[in-house]
């Protein structure tokens, strides 16, 4: 496995890749989920780059950049168990070198709902960085987890305006055997958070059985959400796309919550019966 952290070295390195290459974005710290999207990608892409970035410009000011865990050893350890073949660890500088980027990739109406009302700005700048990795990558296909669902939308979305030349391909979520979603902010979370949090995906669960006996979906998963110390941001049911919730067939149920100071997020499928 080759390690390189200049956009210089990953231009001679890409280029010696042949055939088809799978990308995983990542901002480290890595888990069960990105091992997950490693192996999704081994298994279509004829090479594996992975890319590990703590993306400054998708933090609001008062949010955990800083704090955001930092584990470069480690991850290299679980990118070389996973067959990776080129890890791209860039700095700030390689990544901007004229500071912040004057131009940003606006996301449109929906980067501004759910994850963008609350994280004003977010998704100009996920969009932005994810397009400059892809121009300095240049993958064929590139692996995104259905944890962070209005992620790969608009990931999906920006392929399909502006005509990138790679195919996305979303994972589903890698759960703790107690059904939290895998999230490198799990470990913010001390042990009664840890417990509170179990509260989004319980809540998702009731959701999703109340839509099987046809009732409500998200009127049960707001009842069954437990406001102990978790204190809801949205609690929402669209269609796949993020639109208005159909009367039948399937639509996507999407929770975040504050746990503590831990923003934590979830969202499952739902088949809607009418
Ligand atoms: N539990 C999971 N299952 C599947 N994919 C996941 C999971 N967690 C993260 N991913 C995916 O891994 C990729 C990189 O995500 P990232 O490095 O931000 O990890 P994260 O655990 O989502 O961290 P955060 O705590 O910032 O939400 C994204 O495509 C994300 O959706
Ligand atoms: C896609 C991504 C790597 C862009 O910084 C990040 O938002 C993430 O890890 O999900
Ligand atoms: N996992 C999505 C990136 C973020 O929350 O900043």
């Amino acid at each position: 496995m080759k390690v390189v952290h200049t956009r210089e070295e990953l231009a001679q390195a890409r280029s010696a890749l042949t055939g088809s290459v799978g990308v995983v974005l990542t901002m480290g710290a890595l888990h069960e989920g990105h091992e997950a999207l490693l192996r999704a990608a081994r298994a279509r892409a004829d090479h594996l780059v992975a890319t590990i970035f703590v993306n400054p410009l998708q933090f609001g000011p008062n949010e955990d950049f800083g704090r955001y865990p930092r584990t470069l050893e480690k991850d290299l350890a679980v990118c070389a168990a996973a067959g990776v073949d080129l890890v791209f660890a860039p700095s700030r500088a390689d990544i901007y070198p004229d500071g912040e980027p004057m131009v940003r990739v606006n996301p449109g109406p929906l980067g501004e709902i759910l994850e963008g009302a609350s994280r004003p700005g977010f998704f100009h700048g996920v969009l932005t960085v994810v397009l400059k990795l892809f121009q300095l990558t240049r993958p064929d296909f590139s692996f995104f987890g259905e944890k962070d669902y209005q992620q790969v939308t608009l990931v999906r979305r920006m392929v399909r305006d502006l005509d990138l030349p790679v195919t996305i391909v979303a994972v589903p979520t890698v759960r703790e055997p107690d059904g939290l979603a895998r999230s490198s902010r799990n470990r913010y979370l001390a042990p009664a958070e840890r417990v509170a949090a179990l509260t989004l995906s319980a809540a998702l669960r009731a959701g999703v059985a109340a839509a099987g006996r046809g009732e409500d979906a998200e009127a049960a998963a707001r009842a069954a959400f437990d406001g102990g110390t978790a204190k809801l941001d949205y609690l929402v049911l669209t269609d796949p796309d993020l639109g208005p919730p159909p009367a039948k067939g399937p639509g996507r149920l999407l929770v975040a919550a504050w746990v503590g100071s831990t923003r934590l997020i979830d969202n499952v499928p739902v088949e809607l019966v009418a």
